[in-house]
């Protein structure tokens, strides 16, 4: 069965700076895929280049094998990849219902609306008249997450969900995650928190310098192996 994403021997530069290195990561329909590594290992530069916020200069991206080649990152979401964005990137002064309603521009059909999102996260539904500015940087988190998925994607890409959040506050999010991926939603999730990553994700891909050093399931891998390849020492 054709993947849900191919990323396909992907070479990425910011100018000068090469980020990725022919780097390969495929997602299936229904699959959790977990993308870990330390600083600077390029995971978020692979989440921009899915969304089509950078172009590689080698390689291609698919969607159900069809190119996305020349695909702006506003039509992608069309195409049904959305983005809940490193440091979450709300419009403070609207308020939380106001920022859920622009991730449902793109008018995709599917089973997120308002009521969906309010379920899934109670909290947030309790402060949708608030401007998002007043929210704590969970519930700032949890409507990242709400507004990518009230496009009703096919490919839900979440970068570092666990940054600068106290562990239990992680933790509720992640929780929501089983009730997203029950709807058929497949998700790309980069993660520095690699217990959390295990936790939530069928499969693991450790990057290091923008490249893969490691790949497997996440019920069977090797912790000592896993650690090595994320600081980037032999096991
Ligand atoms: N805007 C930029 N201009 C130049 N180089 C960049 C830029 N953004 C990232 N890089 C470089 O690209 C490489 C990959 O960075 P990237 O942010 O993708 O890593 P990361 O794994 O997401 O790390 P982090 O957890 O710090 O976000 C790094 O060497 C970084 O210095």
């Amino acid at each position: 069965m054709t993947p849900l994403l191919e990323v396909d021997e992907v070479d990425v530069f910011y100018g000068d700076v090469q980020a990725l290195f022919g780097l390969t990561v495929t997602v299936a329909q229904g699959e959790t895929l977990a993308v870990i590594g330390a600083n600077g290992g390029g995971k978020s530069t692979l989440l921009k280049t899915v969304a089509g916020v950078l172009r590689p200069a080698r390689g291609d991206v698919r969607l159900q094998g069809t190119s996305l080649r020349g695909v702006p990152a506003h039509r992608r979401v069309g195409r049904g990849i959305a983005m809940s964005p490193e440091g979450r990137r709300l419009f403070p002064s609207l308020t939380v219902e106001e920022n859920l309603l622009v991730g449902a521009h793109s008018g995709r059909p599917g089973p997120w609306g308002l009521a969906r999102v309010y379920e899934l996260f109670p909290l947030v539904s309790e402060r949708r008249a608030r401007p998002a500015a007043n929210l704590s940087g969970g519930e700032q988190q949890a409507v990242a997450i709400g507004r990518a998925l009230m496009a009703n994607p096919e490919l839900l890409l979440l970068d570092e969900v666990s940054l600068g959040l106290a562990p239990v506050v992680v933790g509720q999010l992640y929780a929501a995650l089983p009730t997203i991926t029950e709807q058929g939603t497949t998700v790309l999730v980069v993660e520095q928190d690699v217990h959390q990553a295990l936790a939530v994700a069928d499969r693991v891909q450790c990057l290091l310098e923008g490249r893969t050093v490691l790949e497997g399931p996440a019920a069977s891998v090797d912790m000592a192996a896993l650690s090595a390849a994320y600081f980037g020492v032999s096991a």
